[in-house]
Formats: structure tokens, sequence, C-alpha cells
């Protein structure tokens, strides 16, 4: 199975799903146990590589050890390895990471590592990304609140996983484990959602209001779409625009279980839609959240720094602009516009960004500190924009930024 994780030609989550369905007989600890193993190799694999250079035997084996060596004790282990196995494995333990360079120690492709370097706290941030996350849930506010809810998840089996408030969002509740929440009664009820701290945060700096006409343009399977509805009151409309038919699809139950009634669906083409046309100049807020590296979600998708490149980077940054100029289209005079990616990276961030509005002077931005603070008291932010990070804040890494357009004098 790492061997075809490692072919990056499906995301490492899509054949670890797929190889533990063609295993029902394994136990929920085989299970997390097997994944954790498999993402180990796959935060570390330029290090991993470089160690399994030394030894002998098939390199994916070498490579399993090693991650495995990452869950279990050496007394479990050893007793599937053969003695000189065990003797290589004690000699890559002896090997000091700290005189490795960055990016074999920290296990980043050199495109990437250069990239990061800039960045302010460099080694911390990648050393954050490097770890695991733990599971960020969501109220939904149209029907439950954070405190009772929180109250029955200790109350019940979901007490192991130690449920505490998230530090940001109101909404938010940190669980530390993998429980089955996908099996809950308050998940299929629609009072809980999955969902990363940080993408709360960038619903808040929507600021949604009741009655208004909002369009999620890229809405996928309806993460944040869910939220916006909720915090509408279920009133006004809520566009929720992909081209991707599959992904909306997949939205559609969850809008189903979230009781609201204000969403409407619609597959859009990526050019000259007639749809997204129509709705010129007419939108309160319109929220583009990019299809992007994902470099930010690292701690969930650890192969993504071995499946991007730069190429796949640079047309990353095409579709983005591109996506950009179609969507601020449709926002009214006085409306806003809010950019938004899981990326850690300036091309796909500020640059994105500054680019636009060199090139649209009817939009200004906004201080996205000021707008957060209403309903994420305890955030503060440097600078204009939405900046989040694993090692600052606990979550994913986000970027947003507010742009308003003028309104004519
Ligand atoms: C980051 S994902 C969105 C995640 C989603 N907002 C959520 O919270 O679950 C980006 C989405 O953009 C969509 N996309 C790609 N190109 C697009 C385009 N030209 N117009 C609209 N959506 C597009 C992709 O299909 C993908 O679902």
């Amino acid at each position: 199975m790492l061997g075809e994780v490692l072919q990056w030609e499906y995301p490492a989550d899509a054949v670890l799903s797929r190889w533990m369905r063609l295993h029902p007989k394994l136990g929920m600890r085989d299970r997390s146990e097997v994944a954790e193993a498999v993402f180990d190799v796959l935060r570390h694999l330029r290090r991993y590589r470089q160690f399994a250079e030394s030894g002998f035997g098939p390199a994916a084996r070498r490579l399993a050890i090693l991650g495995l060596a990452s869950v279990f004790d050496r007394s479990v282990l050893d007793a599937g390895l053969g003695e000189p196995e065990q003797q290589w494995l004690d000699h890559v333990k002896k090997i000091d990471i700290n005189s490795l360079s960055r990016a074999v120690r920290d296990s980043l492709p050199d495109w990437l590592d250069e990239r990061i370097a800039v960045l302010d706290d460099a080694d911390a941030l990648v050393r954050a990304l490097n770890s695991s996350a733990p599971l960020d849930l969501r109220v939904n506010p149209l029907k439950t609140e954070r405190e009772p809810m929180l109250a029955l998840l200790r109350s019940g089996p979901a007490l192991r996983y130690d449920p505490q408030p998230t530090p940001y969002s109101p909404w938010g509740i940190r669980l530390q484990g993998r429980p089955p929440v996908n099996r809950w009664p308050m998940f299929e009820k629609g009072e809980l959602e999955v969902q990363d701290e940080g993408s709360q945060i960038l619903v808040a700096l929507m600021a949604p209001r009741r009655g208004e006409m909002i369009i999620d343009y890229c809405a996928g399977a309806g993460g944040k779409t869910l939220l916006l509805g909720a915090l509408m009151r279920s009133t006004g409309r809520l566009y929720a625009f992909d081209v991707s038919a599959a992904r909306l699809a997949r939205a559609k139950p969850r809008f189903a279980r979230s009781g609201l009634s204000n969403i409407v669906p619609v597959v859009i083409a990526a050019d000259n839609d007639q749809r997204v046309k129509r709705l010129r100049g007419k939108a309160h807020r319109v929220l583009v959240d990019a299809p992007c590296s994902g470099l930010g979600t690292l701690r969930r998708n650890p192969d993504l720094k071995w499946r991007q490149h730069p190429e796949s980077l640079q047309s990353l940054c095409e579709t983005q602009a591109q996506i950009l100029r179609q969507a601020s289209r449709c926002v009214a005079p006085g409306g806003r516009l809010v950019y938004a990616t899981c990326s850690i990276l300036p091309e796909e961030n500020e640059q994105q960004v500054e680019a636009f509005l060199a090139e649209n002077p009817d939009f200004t931005l906004l201080d996205a500190s000021k707008i957060v603070q209403d309903r994420c008291e305890n955030l503060t932010l440097e600078g204009p924009y939405l900046s989040m990070r694993p090692d600052r804040h606990g979550t994913d890494g986000f970027f947003a930024a507010v742009l308003q357009r003028d309104k004519p004098l």
C-alpha cells in the first residue's frame, strides 16, 4: 500500500481508504496505526529516503519500518524484524537530525524549502506543518450552541477525546484523536460538522448578514457554505457555485442535514457562464475559496508536498487570478469580495491580492482584524490580512483578504 501511495497517482487518503475497505477485518486500532505509520512516512519522506540508502532489501520496506517505528515501541516492532534490520534501525536512530539541512531534516522538496525560507519563523512553521492535527468540529448555530454540545459530548463516548472549545471560533470544538464523528447522532441531525477552526474563522470574516445575497463561488463540498447559511439565519439567498458537479453533489446531503433553506447550488462553467453573468454587480458578498496548493494543510495532507511542484503551482496561480477576476464582477457597489486559500505561499496569497488591486482600482483592501474581531474576540492579527498558521494559531495555514467595491459617487 505504501508503494502505491508513493506513486502519487491518487491522494494518500484515497489510497488508504481503499486499502481499508479491502481489509474489512482490521479493527479500529489496527486501522489507525496503519494510517499513522503511512502519514509519518509522508511527513518525513526525504529524511527517511536518505536513511534508507543504508541497509538492504526493498527500499519500501525500510521506509515502512521507519514509519512503524514512530507508532510502535521497539519491543513490539522488533518481533517482526530480522537481526540486521534491527541493527540498521539502531544505527539510524543514532543519527543527529540537527546535523542535516532543513530540507532533509524536515523533508521538504528543494523548491518548497526555498519558498518557505523567506517566511517569518520558517523553522517553527515547518515543524508545525509536519505534526499531526487535532480534529476540529463546528456546531450548527441554526440548531444548537457550543456549550450544550460540549456538555453532551462530555457526557457520552466523546469524553475520551477530551472535547474543548477552540480558542478563537465561537462555534468550534477540538477533539484529540479520530473518532467516527459521522456515526454520531448529533452529526446525523446536522447539529455538528467537521471543520478546521481556520475555515470557521474565514466565514466569520465574511460577516454575512440576514437577507443578503451571497455567492460562495468555489463552494466544493459546501464546508463554508453551511456556516454562511446558518449565520444568515437561513434567510436571503446563498448561491453555492462550483465547476465540479461531483463536489457539489457531496455537499447536498450536508445541506439537507443542516436545515438550511436559503442555499441554491449551481454547477457553473469555468468561463463565460450565463448564470454568473446574470448576477453581475448584484451580490452583497462573494467568497472565493480558491483552488490552491493546499500547502497550509500539510498536517492533514502531508502527501501534498510531494504531489505539488513548481509547474502545478504556476497553473494554480493562473486559475486563481482568473476566478478572482470573474467572481469580482458579481460584487455589488459597496459589496465585499473575500479571497481565501489554504496555502502559506505569498504567490497564492498576498501577491494575488496585490495584482488584483492593481488591475481593479474600484476595489479597496479592508482591515481583516477589525472585521474578524466581531465574532472571534481572542484573535489578534497583524496587518490587513487574515493569516493563520499552525505554529501560531493551532489551525491549518489559511490566508484571506477582504476587498470592498467602491460605491459610485
Ligand atoms: C478549496 S476548494 C473549496 C472548498 C470549499 N469551499 C469548502 O469549504 O469545502 C476549491 C474549489 O474550487 C473549485 N473550482 C475550481 N475551478 C473553479 C472555477 N473556475 N470556478 C468555480 N470553482 C472552481 C473546485 O472544484 C473546488 O471545489
